[in-house]
């Protein structure tokens, strides 16, 4: 199974010792983004994997790619134009103090920068099953979303399974209006067979207007001919956190058991549960069984530091297997 994910790269620079940007001058370095993100976690489960993306033609690139390539991603597809990396801070939470990411000079990043055109997506799908194509290229430039459109069309018309996530970031799209924004969507969803996303994607940004949560994953679905929609929730009880996920296929929703959630570093939740439905899919599991795995992944990423989760199955199914409770492996 060979897995291209398409989306920016992105340089994250954490604040140590879980402190706040303005007490400490101490910052690691690591190279996320969406796209590594899903991938590293697909790499880790045993599939072929490569990224799509454009890096700076320099020693920042290069660096990304070396951490690209120690996840187990292919390179293959990466270009190396232009001169910088899209880049963000994260602060750490603790209790009551949430974690905070700040971003910084991402329209100028490589990645923003490329024209569309220059892309040779033919060239890039050979030998490839699924792509799967991060949301926030709509939110970003004119260059990301016709490169994010054209890409899902050219996949779909390839007979590749399209897999798309809304990713939808309210900070990035301070300068996008909601119509605007609505219809980039609406134009690229038409490829899609996979989507991950949430009910608020479809009833604030889609406008659908169904109440019922199965009519409306019915709408959406039917709408758009997409096969499987696919998101996690959190919820809060009793002073704990939760995590749980669904999964909507052929007019059913299936949904998971809510599991503790103790978070160490929260970024990335989404993808780990992503890269979890995926392999899933792959491997044709029970749709609950595919769901308690790709929630157990996402635990676990979320118990871990950075944003690309680096848990092999049997790391999963070790969590599964132990209801959570094994805290010692030696
Ligand atoms: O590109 C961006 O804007 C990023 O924030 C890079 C992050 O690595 C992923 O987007 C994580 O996404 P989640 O799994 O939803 O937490």
């Amino acid at each position: 199974m060979n897995i291209l994910a398409f989306g920016e790269v992105m340089l994250r620079l954490t604040v140590e010792d879980k402190m706040m940007l303005e007490q400490n001058d101490h910052l690691t370095m690591s190279t996320v983004g969406t796209g590594v993100n899903l991938l590293s976690s697909l790499a880790h489960f045993g599939y072929d994997t490569s990224l799509l993306t454009v890096l700076p033609d320099n020693p920042i690139g290069k660096k990304a790619a070396a951490d690209i390539r120690k996840l187990g991603i292919a390179d293959k597809n990466i270009i190396y134009r232009g001169k910088s990396l899209g880049s963000f801070f994260v602060e750490l939470g603790q209790g009551a103090r949430p974690q905070r990411v700040t971003y910084q000079d991402r329209l100028s990043s490589a990645f923003c920068q490329m024209n569309a055109d220059d892309y040779d997506f033919e060239r890039a799908l050979v030998g490839v099953d699924i792509v799967h194509i991060c949301g926030i290229a709509l939110s970003l430039n004119r260059q990301t979303r016709t490169a994010a459109l054209k890409l899902a069309q050219v996949a779909h018309e390839r007979h590749k399974t399209v897999c798309f996530d809304f990713n939808y970031r309210m900070s990035l799209n301070e300068d996008n209006n909601h119509e605007t924004m609505k219809k980039r969507y609406q134009k690229i969803l038409p490829f899609v067979d996979i989507a991950f996303g949430s009910q608020r994607d479809l009833t604030d940004l889609l406008d659908y207007q169904v109440e019922d949560e199965t009519k409306l994953y019915q709408q959406f679905c039917h709408d758009y001919q997409i096969n499987f929609f696919a998101g996690s929730q959190r919820s809060f009880q009793d002073g704990k956190k939760y995590f749980a996920g669904f999964l909507f296929h052929h007019d059913k929703i299936y949904r998971s058991a809510a599991k503790e959630l103790t978070i160490l570093d929260r970024i990335g939740s989404g993808d780990a549960f992503a890269s979890g439905v995926l392999a899933g899919l792959i491997e044709k599991w029970d749709f609950e069984d595919i769901l308690e795995f790709a929630i157990a992944n996402s635990i676990l990423a979320q118990a871990a530091m950075n944003d690309a989760p680096i848990f092999s199955k049997a790391d999963v199914f070790n969590y599964v297997d132990s209801e959570g409770r094994n805290d010692l492996i030696r």
